[in-house]
């Protein structure tokens, strides 16, 4: 597939199956990531790869997170959160990373970040692959940060979940760019 067709479909799968991306596959999505731009090549960000056993890890911390929040070990939020990693063979967490600088603010290296998940919900339609990026409390909750080993600086940018789509792709929304889009100034 080529690019621009790659940029102009890619929309969101949400329902995930097995098998997780290949090796080749999973290569392909880390390279995508590691272009994005970068300002002053501070490469701000690191990522986590999860399968299997990390999936199972990763609920267990948010069945934490949601007992913490809720106080009820009945909840829905808690009963549901071990299952919600299981939505997909593969998450990729996208950790920022971003330091003080003097040319180069935080908000510069957290966009990094977020671009090389862009990179990769893109190369991940071009390889046929289903991804959603998500986030929601859990990614800003301490108790799922410490789990996960981010340090102080450090931020989550995305939950990519990774997997083949269980339904067909759906057609992507038709946006006007005259809607988005002006000259300026306008003659
Ligand atoms: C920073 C960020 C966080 C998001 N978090 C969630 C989320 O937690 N749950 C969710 O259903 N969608 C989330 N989304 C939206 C989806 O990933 C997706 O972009 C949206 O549903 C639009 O679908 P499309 O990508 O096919 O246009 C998030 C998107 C961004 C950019």
């Amino acid at each position: 597939m080529d690019a621009l067709t790659a940029l102009h479909n890619r929309v969101s799968m949400p329902r995930l199956i097995g098998p997780a991306p290949t090796p080749e596959q999973q290569e392909a999505l880390f390279q995508a990531a590691l272009r994005t731009p970068d300002h002053a090549r501070l490469r701000p960000w690191r990522f986590l790869v999860l399968e299997g056993q990390g999936l199972e890890r990763l609920g267990e911390l948010f069945t934490v997170s949601a007992l913490n929040r809720t106080g009820d070990p009945n909840a829905a939020e808690v009963l549901r959160a071990p299952s919600l990693p299981q939505r997909a063979p593969m998450i990729i967490i996208a950790i920022s990373s971003a330091r003080v600088h003097p040319k180069v603010p935080e908000i510069e290296q957290d966009m990094s970040c977020a671009v090389a998940v862009g990179n990769m919900l893109v190369a991940a339609h071009a390889l046929g692959l289903g991804a959603v990026w998500r986030t929601g409390e859990l990614a800003y909750d301490p108790l799922v940060r410490e789990g996960l080993g981010l340090q102080a600086h450090e931020k989550i940018i995305a939950f990519l979940y990774l997997g083949q789509s269980m339904t067909p792709d759906r057609a992507a929304p038709e946006l006007e760019p005259r809607d988005f889009f002006r000259r300026w100034p306008e003659s």
